[in-house]
């Protein structure tokens, strides 16, 4: 297994629609991705996911505002709503039944993985690193650094995450991995391989970069309607655009999803999801982390296998995307990181990065482990 397919893809300046020119293509499997993207749909992971299309032009903006809120006060930690027979302990108990802590389930979760291929995709935020105010200071510890690198010496490994490509592998700093930044709407492979020899040809995907001037134009919109509001932040994801309010009084959240919604009203083009206390604008191509998953796991020549193990590691509802195809195909398995029972299609759960670091850490000591006699390594 190598993690370099030896492949460049590049995005095609022919439609919004999102046609995808190979450039320099070794590999069929590229071209019939390039072709013929995986259909689905703009999935935000069942959450509330407003488009400016359908929903903010309606006549009851006032409702329609209320509805913003509501969603955006439900975002962190969005917690399922215990049923009145349940108390909240029984609730978790039921909820950690259904999702059980990946690392008390390590052994079962190995077993599962025996004799085929594990790929590990890691989101950033909350997962990497603990969440916190500043997100330009939402740094992730050395030894989590090192864990990474270990881990993506055993297994390709990606982060896939929605910053900015840059700027989340300015956070990262390892050659080795995959990025997927933009919620999956800009790829890059490893700059270098796992024995620190630099990678000369490497794969290149960005599906939405018909979007960048209006991504821009919009961003600088916001920055300007938004300077009104103490404590928020728009951060310029490249493909994406992130409206901050984990540091605005919630009494001005309505004023704020009223600056973000005048603006998004001129770009249908747009749609608007939710994070943790993060409103998210993205283009409306049918692309996220689920699809990125996908587009990963063909670059690496596992497409149509049988013998691919996915393990992805998130916080996040846009993880929910990876999550899903992870179920669909019935390969790996999604662990969601969280303290609190979420309505969430991962199998496993972790409670927050120290407990995500201890299940890398362990996995690659697994790896490096000799296998027991009459054992086969994969
Ligand atoms: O996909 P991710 O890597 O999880 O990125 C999702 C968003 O993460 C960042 O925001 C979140 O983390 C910040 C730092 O801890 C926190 O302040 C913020 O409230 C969270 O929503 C990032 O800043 C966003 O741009 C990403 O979209």
């Amino acid at each position: 297994m190598t993690n370099n397919p030896n492949v460049v893809i590049s995005d095609s300046k022919s439609s919004i629609n999102m046609a995808i020119t190979v450039t320099v293509s070794n590999s069929s499997i590229f071209q019939a991705t390039a072709q013929k993207p995986p259909a689905g749909p703009t999935s935000t992971g069942g959450y509330i996911s407003i488009s400016r299309s359908t929903r903010l032009l309606q006549p009851d903006g006032r409702a329609r505002i209320k509805t913003w809120v509501d969603s955006m006060r439900a975002s962190s930690p969005s917690r399922i709503k215990p049923t009145s027979s349940l108390s909240d302990h029984d609730h978790n108990s039921s909820w950690m039944l259904h999702h059980p802590s990946a690392l008390e389930m390590f052994d079962q979760i190995i077993d599962a993985s025996k004799g085929k291929q594990i790929v590990m995709f890691l989101d950033y935020d909350g997962t990497l690193s603990p969440i916190v105010d500043d997100p330009d200071r939402a740094f992730m510890s050395d030894a989590m650094r090192k864990t990474v690198k270990k881990v993506a010496r055993s297994f390709p490994t990606a982060i896939v995450s929605g910053r900015r490509r840059d700027k989340v592998y300015g956070f990262v700093r390892l050659g080795e991995l995959y990025y997927a930044g933009s919620h999956g709407m800009d790829i890059k492979g490893p700059t270098k391989d796992s024995n620190y020899k630099k990678c000369t040809q490497s794969v290149l995907f960005q599906p939405a970069s018909e979007f960048l001037p209006m991504i821009d134009q919009v961003y600088k919109q916001l920055v300007e309607k938004t300077k009104s509001t103490p404590g928020a932040k728009v951060e310029n994801n490249k493909f994406c655009l992130s409206v901050h309010f984990r540091c605005v009084e919630e009494k001005k959240w309505s004023e704020l999803a009223q600056q973000v919604k005048s603006v998004l009203k001129d770009f249908p083009k747009l749609r608007l999801t939710q994070g943790r206390k993060v409103l998210e604008i993205r283009p409306t191509i049918k692309w996220d982390k689920g699809k990125a998953l996908e587009f990963l796991l063909e670059s690496l020549g596992f497409g149509n296998c049988s013998d691919v193990f996915p393990v992805y590691i998130g916080d996040d509802r846009t993880d929910e995307d990876a999550f899903k195809i992870i179920r669909e195909r019935g390969q790996g398995f999604g662990i969601l990181v969280s303290k609190f029972p979420k309505e969430t299609s991962a199998s496993y759960s972790l409670r927050e990065p120290s407990e995500v670091m201890y299940f890398l850490q362990r996995l690659a000591e697994w790896k490096k482990r000799p296998p027991l006699p009459g054992q086969c390594e994969m």
